[in-house]
């Protein structure tokens, strides 16, 4: 079942360890397919190396193993707390990239210093809070309730990406590669700034003007403005 599918997202896992983000068995992509009600995820504790189309988990929105000899990634409960608050939303990635990741134990979301982000992320990168102890006993599932209550009013396809803090980035798109894309581009981004702040500590964001000229460009006159 969901063959196709399963394909997309082994392709899309792979671009991970390609581009750098990923140590190890660290970081999951998924993709959702909105007509069958199913997403496909990585498996757990898979190392990329070994890693198979075939070996892709398919599961259903309330968190029911569909079809796969393995387990789904850890993380699964998050994708799917985010597929099903965001029905634009067709492919999710999860890394622990290290400048991403760096910002997200800092507790800081990342600030727009330049261009590069401002074409693809309008605004600032945010970064959610820690889970209360109560909210640990379903760390995923929670996790990605946290990241759903944050976009409540927010465009998410204005800023495709968060920070949680003292753990990692996850970032999302209409497919898994835009969510893959994403995902490169947010550890560049991340990369920049804090670099940007070694260089300057006082160094100020793009400003607003800016920020749109070249947000718009790249997405159109009709994009959102983002962030309220
Ligand atoms: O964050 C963590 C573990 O802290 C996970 O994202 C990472 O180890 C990947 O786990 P999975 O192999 O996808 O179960």
């Amino acid at each position: 079942m969901l063959e196709e599918l399963k394909q997309v997202v082994y392709e899309a896992n792979m671009e991970l360890p390609k581009y750098g983000l990923v140590t190890f068995t660290w970081g999951n992509v998924s993709a959702m397919d909105r007509e069958s009600g199913y997403f496909v995820i990585k498996p757990s504790g898979v190392d990329y190396n070994q890693l198979k189309p075939e070996d892709m988990v398919v599961m259903d929105l309330n968190m029911n193993k569909i079809e796969g000899r393995y387990n789904p990634s850890s993380d699964t409960a998050t994708h799917c707390e985010l597929y099903k608050a965001f029905p634009q939303i067709g492919g999710i990635v999860h890394t622990h990239s290290s400048w991403a990741s760096s910002w997200a134990q800092s507790g800081r979301g990342i600030p727009c210093y330049g261009t590069t982000h401002a074409d693809y992320i309008y605004g600032e990168v945010p970064c959610v809070r820690n889970l209360t102890k109560e909210e640990l006993e379903d760390y995923e599932a929670n996790t990605g309730r946290l990241i759903v209550e944050h976009f409540q009013n927010r465009d998410i396809e204005a800023v495709p990406c968060v920070l949680c803090k003292n753990h990692g980035p996850f970032t999302w798109g209409k497919d898994a590669y835009e969510a893959v894309h994403n995902a490169v581009v947010l550890e560049e981004v991340a990369k920049m700034a804090a670099c940007t702040e070694m260089i300057n500590p006082r160094a100020t964001e793009a400003p607003k003007e800016l920020l749109d000229k070249h947000y718009y460009r790249k997405h159109g006159e009709n994009a959102y403005y983002g962030q309220e």
